[in-house]
């Protein structure tokens, strides 16, 4: 374990940041990390993969980050979990839940070609079998059978306003599945808004936890929602429409 520590240069910091998510990666998860911090790096030379690229960075923002927002799965049951990462990019949150959970099956969705074709290189090299890179957008495939009400989890992190995310990632669950979003300011007009719009998506707002990141001590929010009920079939609307005229504003209804 400790000589994938020193190659990623975090020392000590890491070792107490991941007792922080009540979870500790095995050596084995550990060098895929690393493997996982190479590859982006190596990509960030040829696309434009994040910003982040330092070691304490790429851990704090990118690896406690996404696992932040599934800790109570980190070291819950071990029964199979069918997630879905909405607008993915580089594979965030999805492939390091992917890695942490290894009965989860993730499929990383993205609507960018170039997103998707990174991926698809990445996830062989990880040795990753429970990861599916998946392009498309959600407003089509949540409509489409062999997605639709199937998940038993949706992560989104950095893609839409809550009130989106929450018609994007609803009708993707099963009922009683699990839309973790991830947040970085949370506002009360924004947790009003958002639960005027899950209403009629089958949804209910479980909770949101407040939390800080470990090293830079930045604040963070993860809202989890809950599916009650099936969607209504009108849900997703068409391709741009839920970005457009987003539920719970007076243009959504016209
Ligand atoms: C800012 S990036 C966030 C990437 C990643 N989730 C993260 O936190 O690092 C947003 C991504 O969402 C994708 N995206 C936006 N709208 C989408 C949609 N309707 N369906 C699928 N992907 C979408 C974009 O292509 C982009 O790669």
């Amino acid at each position: 374990m400790t000589i994938v520590l020193e190659e990623l240069g975090l020392g000590e910091i890491q070792s107490e940041g991941w007792e922080t998510l009540g979870w500790i990666p095995s050596d084995r998860q550990l060098q895929i990390f690393n493997v996982l911090y190479e590859q982006i790096l190596a990509g960030n030379q040829r696309l434009n993969l994040t910003r982040i690229t330092d070691p304490v960075g790429f851990w704090e923002k990118h690896l406690w980050d996404s696992l932040r927002g599934v800790a109570p799965w980190l070291s819950g049951d071990k029964l199979p979990l069918r997630v879905i990462d909405i607008g993915t990019g580089a594979g965030f949150p999805g492939i390091p839940i992917a890695i942490a959970i290894p009965q989860a099956e993730v499929t990383l969705l993205d609507s960018t070609g170039k997103k998707i074709a990174f991926l698809q290189t990445l996830v062989p090299r990880l040795g990753l079998e429970n990861a599916i890179p998946y392009l498309g957008r959600v407003e089509a495939i949540a409509q489409q059978s062999d997605h639709r009400q199937t998940y038993d989890l949706v992560v989104l992190r950095a893609v839409a306003a809550a009130t989106v995310a929450a018609e994007y990632s609803l009708p993707l669950l099963k009922i009683g599945g699990v839309a973790v979003l991830y947040r970085g300011q949370w506002t009360p007009q924004e947790q009003q808004d958002l639960e005027n719009a899950i209403a009629p998506l089958g949804g209910k707002l479980d909770s949101v936890e407040a939390f800080v990141t470990p090293v830079t001590e930045s604040v963070r929010h993860c809202v989890y929602l809950r599916k009650i009920k099936p969607t209504p079939d009108r849900f997703p609307r068409p391709v741009g429409i839920p970005t457009q005229k987003p539920l719970g504003s007076p243009e959504s209804n016209s």
